[in-house]
């Protein structure tokens, strides 16, 4: 016992080796870009040749050539001093001086979020390896569905037989669905005999569990008063889910559940996640009001049941928990295949530059999987304050006031107290007026203004003061459900680019508001994460520019026998080795890379691109925030094709077209080259400009499959006959520039 309080709960570790090399291509490539910057310049300062190249492609080139170099400096921050981590969480106190733990869920719309999966999720969230009666879930229900709360009743009654089968088997996965469609073995119980009937029992328990959500929704579809509640206008609902006690099974502690749908007006903006989060907060404060908090979204289930004592190897450790604000797990999905021909896993997110800010403050949030404590999220209020003071920041509450004072870990009334019903005070902390002229969304709870909430909060925790730390053990805490699919990953592309470029254009710009702060080196990994998808900027350049110069004959880089020439070929040559590494040393394979080459591409060109137009129409007040909730629905065929790795190409025209548009254009402009500079011979100038188009071809060579492919996923006739339409605009618009 002694000993075990000296040892430390956690332990992180520094890969000098990495550290090394990537410093040192920092030094080799920005000497580069140095070079790069000079050879620029120059045309400006030197009269040229008369094969002088025309001023306009060649300052669209260098403007790019800037972007991406600026991006690409923020970027070095996560390369500075990444370091990994350890947990102990064996050395933790034992289970009674734990403290206790709110859980939140968010779900916002039963039909694109199967109600049976959103309570596979609260299922294992309740089998989490904690005191059951130190968990308390709370489910937000921005829908306000009768088939959400009727399912969380269901879901209760299951999970009495559900959490006890869990503990007796010590049975690892504990989202029921996932348990039952593994094909793994079922640990130390296999052959038991005992434990076979009992499976058999358990898994009939889950069929009549499923069977009954779905009845209840086929009968409030034929019952057709859906019309008077709807997604964006109900009153607050909150109800603690209660036990039945006509049930035969033995009494059994199981975490508290509670249903919380708040209010929703179409006058009221909602604020979308972080309005529901801090709808929770409120609620959950004066009901269990925990000193910590996991957010969960409801697609991403609780895969291994250690993740509650592995943050409190963070949460407890004397030496960081004063200004450690949340312990983030990566996100991970469980719908990946092998080769993930979309990058639906966001590699280069959780394998590198969460770790690289690890090293700095602390990964930034995610949205999901993380393990907050709740007085960081609380502002800097000053508990000897006046209640009127606090009225000011939290709202007119006495109740979330007296919370707020409460020295012990929660207010007994969830727990003890006959789990009363909630009272009016707490439908008020959930109705839409609450927050009016308060400090919510502001410096209280999850930051409103973006639809990029996480990062906008972390971040401007971290400006405060604030640590966080990144949690990725071997075993995957949490899997989600990621977009595998054309449509889903470009529209949830668009949202992301759009709200981060918010963050990015707001009075909290990461570079100024920043380094005032906190760290510089974290500001730039801020600032990286809000600005990348201004890459799409220089990525339509370069699908354009150069190929179109070819083609007139204007030289936009140095010849072969210029000694810039290899310049520019160390600089593409120099980040390519760099990403290729990080792919292949983050368990990723050669095709991988190709395939991130080739979704950024894609993405630079549309959803990013759209992105930055939509953050740009909402800064001149033209257009509204908007929140399309991803589709979690399964569609097998969508499944299957991802699988089989061909791209499904069933997506709107918005994002079509620009894609097939930009292959044709390169296509054209590489065989029109190719043919003018073999019959004027001048490969020596316009070598650079060849290679482009053909890297651009080749990389993306599954849009020209897609259009020669003749199965549903394919591109259709329309969309190529639209795509050659702009390309013929796109030809006869600039070519007046370059003759
Ligand atoms: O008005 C809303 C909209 C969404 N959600 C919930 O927010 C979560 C995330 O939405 P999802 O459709 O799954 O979006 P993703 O793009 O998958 O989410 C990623 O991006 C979001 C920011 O755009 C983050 O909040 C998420 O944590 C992160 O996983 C889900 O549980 C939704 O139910 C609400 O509660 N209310
Ligand atoms: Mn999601």
């Amino acid at each position: 016992m002694e000993e075990t309080t000296t040892l430390p709960l956690n332990i992180s570790h520094v890969n000098k080796t990495l550290i090394f090399t990537n410093r040192l291509h920092m030094l080799l490539h920005s000497i580069a870009l140095c070079f790069l910057f000079y050879y620029r310049l120059c045309y400006f300062f030197h009269p040229r040749e008369p094969t002088t190249p025309l001023l306009l492609p060649w300052v669209l080139v260098f403007l790019s050539e800037i972007i991406l170099s600026f991006i690409w400096i923020l970027g070095q921050a996560y390369r500075w001093n990444p370091i990994s981590r350890t947990v102990f969480p064996q050395r933790l106190p034992e289970d009674h001086k734990l403290p206790h733990i709110d859980v939140f869920i968010c779900t916002a719309d039963p039909t694109k979020e199967p109600t049976i999966e959103v309570m596979n999720t609260v299922l294992s969230a309740m089998a989490l390896d904690y005191p059951p009666d130190k968990l308390h879930l709370y489910v937000s229900d921005d829908g306000g569905s009768a088939v959400t709360l009727n399912g969380m009743r269901v879901a209760w009654k299951f999970a009495r037989w559900w959490l006890p089968f869990c503990t007796r088997y010590r049975i690892r996965c504990r989202c029921p669905k996932a348990y039952f469609s593994a094909q793994e073995s079922d640990g130390d119980f296999g052959g038991d005999m005992e434990f076979v009937a009992d499976r058999k029992m358990i898994k009939e328990k889950y069929e009549a569990f499923k069977e009954d959500i779905l009845r209840f929704k086929e009968d409030q579809g034929h019952s057709g008063d859906a019309t008077v509640i709807t997604g964006q206008n109900h009153p607050s609902v909150i109800e603690v889910v209660q036990e039945d006690r006509r049930d035969e099974i033995e009494h059994m502690n199981l975490p508290s559940l509670v249903y919380v749908s708040r209010e929703k007006k179409p006058s009221h903006p909602h604020h979308f996640k972080a309005g529901a989060l801090n709808a929770l907060y409120r609620v959950s404060a004066v009901m269990s009001n925990s000193p910590y908090n996991l957010v969960l979204d409801c697609d991403m289930f609780c895969s291994e049941p250690d993740s509650a004592r592995q943050a409190l190897c963070f949460h407890l450790d004397p030496k960081m928990s004063p200004s450690l604000a949340y312990v983030q797990f990566p996100q991970k999905f469980h719908n990946i295949s092998k080769n993930d021909i979309y990058d639906s896993q966001h590699r280069s997110a959780y394998k590198v530059l969460w770790q690289g800010m690890d090293g700095l403050k602390g990964p930034v949030l995610s949205g999901t999987g993380f393990y907050m404590k709740r007085k960081a999220l609380y502002g800097n209020y000053n508990i000897e304050g006046t209640d009127l003071e606090l009225q000011q920041q939290f709202g007119t509450s006495n109740k979330l006031i007296k919370s707020l004072k409460q020295k012990k870990n929660f207010s007994s009334d969830l727990v003890n107290g006959g789990r009363a019903l909630p009272d009016e005070e707490i439908l008020l902390l959930a109705s839409c007026n609450y927050e009016t002229n308060t400090k919510w969304g502001e410096e209280i709870g999850f930051l409103y203004g973006t639809v990029c909430e996480d990062v906008h909060t972390g971040f401007m925790l971290n400006c405060k003061g604030w640590n966080s730390a990144f949690c990725d053990p071997p075993q995957p805490q949490f899997l989600g459900n990621s977009t595998i699919n054309l449509n889903e990953l470009l529209i949830q592309g668009t949202r992301w680019g759009s709200g981060l470029l918010d963050i990015g254009s707001s009075r909290f710009c990461p570079l100024i508001y920043g380094p005032q702060r906190m760290s510089l080196l974290q500001s730039l990994c801020v600032a990286e994460l809000t600005y990348f998808p201004l890459y799409c900027l220089p990525l339509w350049c370069f699908a354009i520019v150069p190929q179109l110069s070819l083609l007139y004959g204007f030289p936009l880089y140095p010849k072969v026998s210029d000694p810039f020439f290899f310049i520019f070929l160390f600089i593409f040559l120099s980040s390519a080795t760099k990403h290729l590494v990080e792919v292949l040393t983050t368990g990723g394979t050669f095709r991988k890379w190709i395939i991130e080459q080739r979704i950024w591409m894609m993405k630079s060109v549309t959803c990013h691109f759209y992105g930055l137009l939509d953050a740009t129409l909402k800064k001149l007040g033209l257009r509204e925030t908007s929140f399309i909730p991803t589709n979690k629905v399964e569609d097998h065929e969508q499944t299957m094709m991802y699988q089989m790795d061909k791209y499904d190409f069933r997506t709107s025209k918005m994002f079509l077209v620009p894609m097939v548009a930009v292959m044709i254009f390169n296509m054209s402009c590489f065989i029109g080259g190719i043919y003018r500079v073999a019959s004027v011979g001048d490969w020596d100038r316009m070598l650079m400009q060849l290679l482009l188009p053909a890297y651009v071809i080749v990389v993306n060579y599954p849009i020209i499959e897609g259009m020669i492919r003749k199965d549903k996923g394919s591109i259709s006739t329309s969309v190529i006959i639209l795509s050659n339409f702009f390309v013929t605009i796109i030809h006869f618009v600039l070519s007046p520039f370059l003759r």
